[in-house]
């Protein structure tokens, strides 16, 4: 990964990205040289709604004389010149942190009243900015402190539940094919491009990150001469504020299936906070005014989003289908060759016919493509040959641990893909089964923490879809991993029929293998010529945390290793040998 010696570090999460194994964020990069902004300058920007009060400090403190150059939720994080977002949070308030905030230079904090008493009850006599809403302030201030930096970029903000990565890479290439400096923001990293080319790439503690590093992040990319930025919108950035003050010229809308059901109590939730991207709300009460907006009506959310949402921004939703259907963008003919490049052919608004490559295998990539095409003819770039170099442009495109093939020189296919969540297993299995004349061996678990009821459909879509499956451990985090492979296994034992009265039941084989290396073994052993093997779950992760410990591991490199295993000691028998040694392995226990 090339990296840029100018650029402090991101968050050192060895897991790597997101909170996948247990970051809680970090600091970020931050702007150079803008002018601070007074206290009380970003107190009155506030939309009164929120009903901000300032209270000023001590007179060693006073209000007045205070000016903010930057914002920090974590007291860890702060530095001198910054207002500390004191939030209250599902563990502790962040106010019981505000003495380490202003012993490293906080000079305010924004909290509730609940916060305010514990500001004073440790003798803190900062200035405090109150309100009963700080997490919707947080996003607006943070933006104003650095100078409202999303003003001055074209951002897109992919929300849904699978896809947004893939969008964003594939979005970053369109909108760099139009000759704009970009920016990369999601779950693997943050890219920014500047102008002679140079790119800089920070580790991800989120998807999307909290709202003071995600301003900070966004005046960095105006100071290194960024235009355009590709930003996946998660729906907890969504629901806890994290976006506000961001405005976005367009937003996207791919689809939303289960996953995060631990965060948001129900589906209908969890869509409305996905659909609140596209509400309109004025930036300064912390929502996201869009210029436009795009929406996949093929999903049974995107068609409902846009009926609800008819004209975001005030233009008329851009719809898009990959399934052909009528809609602004449609994908008329897909076909795929042999090493899973596939051939597209777009039409879209006003007669646009296109014709391009893809070489991200799998028909839901031809879905993510065609929504970045829409994006960015929604952001602007309208012109038939500016369309046609943005389609290009996604030939080349590949993105970490999604889809990502490794090869060894085997004679069977093997991918490490970033599959979660029962769509995405099912959508990632249907495409593998479609590619390989042989048997999909797929090795996969569930994170812990999170949504427990995807667990079981996970396995369900793994059994139906797969020949073997090998039930291992994801990121327990703090979990018994035992009992999170129980409930995937209970789900793959529990196969209805489908309509017809036929089991849905495909597998043969059904192990649990809790290591996951071993379980890669496993898999890679049994593959033959023809077959296919997919490690599914952890994608670009670097990390696996077990009992709140995070130890190096990546799925990449381990799959490298059992291929590398499997060629060096003259093939199948010795792998299995050593596969076999896991520490409870349970053969054919599939219902036939
Ligand atoms: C549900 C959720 O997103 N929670 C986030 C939220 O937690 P919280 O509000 O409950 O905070 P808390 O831990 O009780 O702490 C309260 C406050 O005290 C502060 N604090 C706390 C401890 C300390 O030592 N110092 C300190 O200042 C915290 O910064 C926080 O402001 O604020 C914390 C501070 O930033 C986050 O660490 C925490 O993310 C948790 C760890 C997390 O795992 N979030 C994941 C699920 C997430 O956000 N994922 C999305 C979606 C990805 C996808 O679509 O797949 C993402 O955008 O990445
Ligand atoms: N359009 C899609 N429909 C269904 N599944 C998809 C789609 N795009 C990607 N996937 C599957 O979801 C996985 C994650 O893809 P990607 O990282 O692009 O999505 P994401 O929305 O960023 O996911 P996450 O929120 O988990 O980070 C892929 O590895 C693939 O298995
Ligand atoms: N953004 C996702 C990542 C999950 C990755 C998977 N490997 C797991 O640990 O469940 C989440 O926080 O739910």
């Amino acid at each position: 990964m090339p990296s840029d010696s100018r650029v402090p570090a991101g968050p050192s999460d060895p897991a790597g990205g997101n909170p996948t194994a247990g970051a809680a964020g970090g600091p970020t990069d931050r702007p150079t040289g803008l002018t601070p902004v007074p206290l009380a300058e970003v107190a009155t920007g506030l939309d009164p709604a929120l009903a901000v009060r300032l209270e000023p400090g001590s007179v060693d403190h006073p209000a007045d004389e205070v000016a903010l150059s930057g914002a920090a939720v974590r007291a860890a994080d702060c530095r001198p010149g910054d207002l500390f977002g004191a939030l209250p949070g599902a563990r502790v308030h962040g106010a019981e942190f505000a003495g380490q905030a202003v012993a490293a230079g906080a000079v305010a904090v924004l909290t509730d009243a609940a916060g305010r008493e514990l500001v004073r009850q440790q003798g803190l006599s900062v200035p405090v900015l109150l309100t009963e809403q700080p997490r919707r302030a947080l996003g607006p201030a943070s933006a104003a402190i650095y100078h409202h930096p999303s003003e001055r970029l074209q951002i897109i903000g992919v929300t849904g539940t699978s896809g947004k990565t893939t969008t964003c890479f594939l979005l970053e290439a369109a909108l760099r094919a139009q000759g704009l400096t970009t920016g990369l923001l999601g779950t693997v990293m943050t890219r920014i491009t500047e102008p002679d080319g140079t790119s800089t790439e920070l580790p991800s503690a989120f998807t999307t990150p909290e709202a003071p590093d995600l301003q900070a992040l966004l005046a960095v990319m105006c100071q290194r001469g960024v235009q355009a930025v590709a930003m996946e919108v998660s729906s907890h950035a969504l629901q806890l504020g994290r976006v506000g003050g961001t405005r976005y010229r367009v937003g996207a809308f791919a689809n939303l299936s289960q996953d995060h059901l631990d965060f948001h109590p129900t589906m209908e939730d969890y869509y409305l906070a996905k659909a609140s991207l596209f509400d309109g709300q004025p930036a300064a009460a912390g929502g996201t005014p869009l210029g436009a907006g795009v929406s996949n009506i093929d999903d049974e959310y995107g068609a409902r989003l846009a009926a609800e949402h008819p004209s975001p921004g005030g233009r008329p939703m851009v719809t898009i289908s990959p399934d052909g259907a009528a809609a602004d963008w449609r994908l008329e003919a897909l076909t795929a060759d042999a090493t899973g490049r596939q051939q597209l052919q777009i039409a879209g608004p006003d007669g646009l016919a296109l014709q391009t490559e893809l070489g991200l295998p799998g028909p839901f990539n031809a879905g993510n493509a065609l929504l970045a095409l829409a994006c960015v003819h929604a952001a602007g770039y309208t012109d038939p040959s500016a369309i046609q170099a943005a389609a290009q442009a996604l030939s080349a495109v590949q993105v970490p641990g999604r889809m990502q093939r490794v090869d060894a020189g085997q004679d069977f296919l093997a991918v490490v893909d970033y599959a979660h969540k029962p769509a995405a297993v099912r959508a990632v299995l249907t495409a593998v089964r479609a590619s390989v004349p042989g048997r999909v061996i797929v090795a996969l678990g569930a994170g812990g923490d999170r949504d427990a009821g995807k667990r079981p459909l996970m396995g369900q879509a793994a059994v139906e879809l797969a020949d073997v499956v090998i039930v291992t451990d994801d990121n327990p985090r703090s979990e018994v991993p035992h009992e999170i492979r129980a409930a995937v296994l209970e789900g793959a034992h529990q196969l209805g029929e489908d309509e017809l009265g036929e089991a849905r039941l495909r597998a043969d084989t059904i192990l649990e293998i809790g290591d996951r290396a071993e379980a890669i073994a496993m898999a890679v052993a049994l593959a033959g010529h023809g077959d296919a093997v997919v490690i599914a779950g952890k994608g670009h992760e670097t990390g696996q945390e077990i009992d709140g410990v995070k130890h190096p591991f990546s799925d990449l490199r381990q799959l490298e290793s059992a291929l590398g295993a499997r060629s060096g000691a003259g093939g199948v028998g010795s792998a299995a040998e050593s596969a076999g040694k896991g520490e409870s392995v349970g053969k054919g226990e599939a219902p036939q």
